[in-house]
Order: C-alpha cells, then structure tokens, then sequence
C-alpha cells in the first residue's frame, strides 16, 4: 500500500475483498487528510485463474462494477485483451468526444493542467521454476537475500526496498525513491499457478530496457503489459512505442489495444514466448 498526499494505491491478491474495504477507505481518507471528494478512480486487475474461487463482489467483473457505480455514479468499465488473458479497467474517465476536445478538456478541468503521470504494469504467469525457486524459505535466508539473488534490487536505481519472504514460498516488495517514484512487485512462485506482477511510475521515454530488466529478471511464458500514461508525461511516449515492438526479445506479440481517454491514454499489450 502506497499513500500519498492526493493518492491510496492499495494492491491486492488472492481471496483478498479490496472493494469491500471502499467505504472505511473513503472515511479514513476524510478523517485523516480531510479529503471529501474523488478526483479519480483506478480499479484494475487481470482475468483470474479461478473466478469461481473468489469471494463477492470479486466473482465477476459485473459486480465488482456494480459496487464500484454504487460509490462513484459515472464510472466506465473497460475489457481489453483476449478472454483468458483479458485485463480489466474502471475509471471515471469517459471515453468519448474527439480527440481534439479531449485534448482542450485536459487543459480545461478546473483551469488547471492535469498532473504529468504514467504507470507501467508487467503482469507475467509461467515463470522459470529456477527463477521462482529463490522465493522460498528454502532456497533464502531472508527476503533481503532474495531481493538481491533474483536483481530485484537492481530494477530500478535509487529505491529503499521493504521486502518480505513469506512461509514457505512467495515474496512482496514495495520500493520508493526520493524523487516520488514507487516499485511494487509481487510473487506467486508456486509452479502450478506461478505469477509476478510488476508496477511501477517511473518515467521513462522508453520502456524497452525496463522490460528487457523485469524480462531477465523473472524468465515468464508469458506476460500482459499496460502503461497508463497522461499524453504530456514522457510514459506517453514509451506506451505509444509499444505498438511498434511486435516482437520483444524472445517473446511475440499476440494481441495489442490503445484507448484514448480523456486526460489519459492506455495501451495493452499482451506477449507469449515464441514456441521453442
Ligand atoms: C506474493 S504473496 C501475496 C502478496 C500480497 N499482495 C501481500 O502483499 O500481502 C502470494 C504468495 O505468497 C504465498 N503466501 C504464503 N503465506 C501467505 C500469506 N499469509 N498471505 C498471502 N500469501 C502468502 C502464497 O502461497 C503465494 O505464493
């Protein structure tokens, strides 16, 4: 969990329930720091291996939407990506108007210029068994030890590191730098169900060698990557250019979208190892 002083980003996996948390999260969020109103809501997470598994409003995305309206009103719910490897959005950005207006309407909101932003997520499942085996009791003493075997610590220069080893296997981390800047990623390294998701603001004109890092890093089958980014932040740049890497490394791209909304633009991307 990252709080900062106009934004709660609060990350989440398993049966964990992070919408039915919204209310006491708003609340704290009045009581604590006075704020009363939402400028923006970023709900997101890929298809789940087990759907079925999950706990409500979690079981499906209708009703993750559903509960998410019943606090903001005019939310849009977006599915980009193949169904099995699809990835889902809510956001109270509409997606309409010409891309002209939308670029006015950025200028315009409350007479302000919009804050220059962008997030990069690297969601990556069927990962090396060698590479996920240091994420164990077993194979580390300490999740320090860990963070340094597996080049977690060399991802990105400059951050303090909070990690954590759990009991017997899978592994947190959550960095950040002076400059504002946050890492958080988190490993599921059981072989059955192995996963690593990645998230990160650093701006970057281009993503490619943060990729290629993360890529080395963690060996995945495959991997969804999204960058979030405002049209003005250097981030826009390495999103738009990831239209252009059809081919990453070993890794082809199966499957890309670009939305433009208003204030911001999405591109997915979804990339498999070519069959060996
Ligand atoms: C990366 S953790 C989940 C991290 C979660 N987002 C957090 O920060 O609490 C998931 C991995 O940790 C393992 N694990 C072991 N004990 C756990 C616990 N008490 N809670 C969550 N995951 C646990 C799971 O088996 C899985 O491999």
């Amino acid at each position: 969990m990252f709080v900062s002083r106009r934004r709660w980003i609060l990350k989440t996996c398993g049966k964990t329930t992070p919408l039915r948390c919204l209310r006491a999260v708003l609340q704290l969020a009045q009581d604590t720091a006075g704020h009363s109103r939402v400028e923006n809501v970023f709900y997101s997470r890929r298809e789940f291996a087990r759907p079925a598994a999950q706990l409500k409003p979690h079981d499906n995305f209708d009703s993750e939407v559903e509960l998410l309206d019943s606090f903001f009103g005019d939310g849009r719910a977006y599915i980009m990506g193949p169904e099995k490897d699809c990835w889902y959005l809510y956001t109270l950005l509409p997606l309409e108007g010409t891309v002209d207006a939308l670029e006015k309407e950025q200028q315009d909101v409350s007479g302000e210029i919009l804050e220059s932003d962008q997030t990069i997520e690297i969601l990556m499942s069927d990962l090396d068994p060698a590479v996920m085996n240091i994420f164990s009791r077993a194979n580390s003493a300490t999740a320090a030890d860990a963070t340094r075997a597996s080049g977690i610590d060399k991802l990105i220069p400059g951050m303090v590191i909070d990690d954590y080893l759990f009991d017997p296997c899978g592994y947190s981390m959550n960095g950040v730098a002076k400059d504002g800047c946050y890492m958080t990623i988190h490993i599921t390294p059981e072989p059955q169900c192995s996963y690593v998701s990645f998230e990160s603001n650093v701006s970057a004109a281009r993503y490619d060698e943060l990729l290629a890092r993360v890529l080395a890093a963690f060996r995945p089958d495959k991997f969804i990557v999204t960058v979030f980014a405002t049209p003005d932040s250097e981030g826009a740049g390495a999103g738009r250019q990831l239209k252009r890497f059809g081919a990453l490394g070993e890794y082809t791209q199966t499957d890309a979208q670009h939305c433009r909304f208003s204030g911001y633009e999405l591109h997915y991307a979804l990339y498999c190892k070519f069959p060996s």
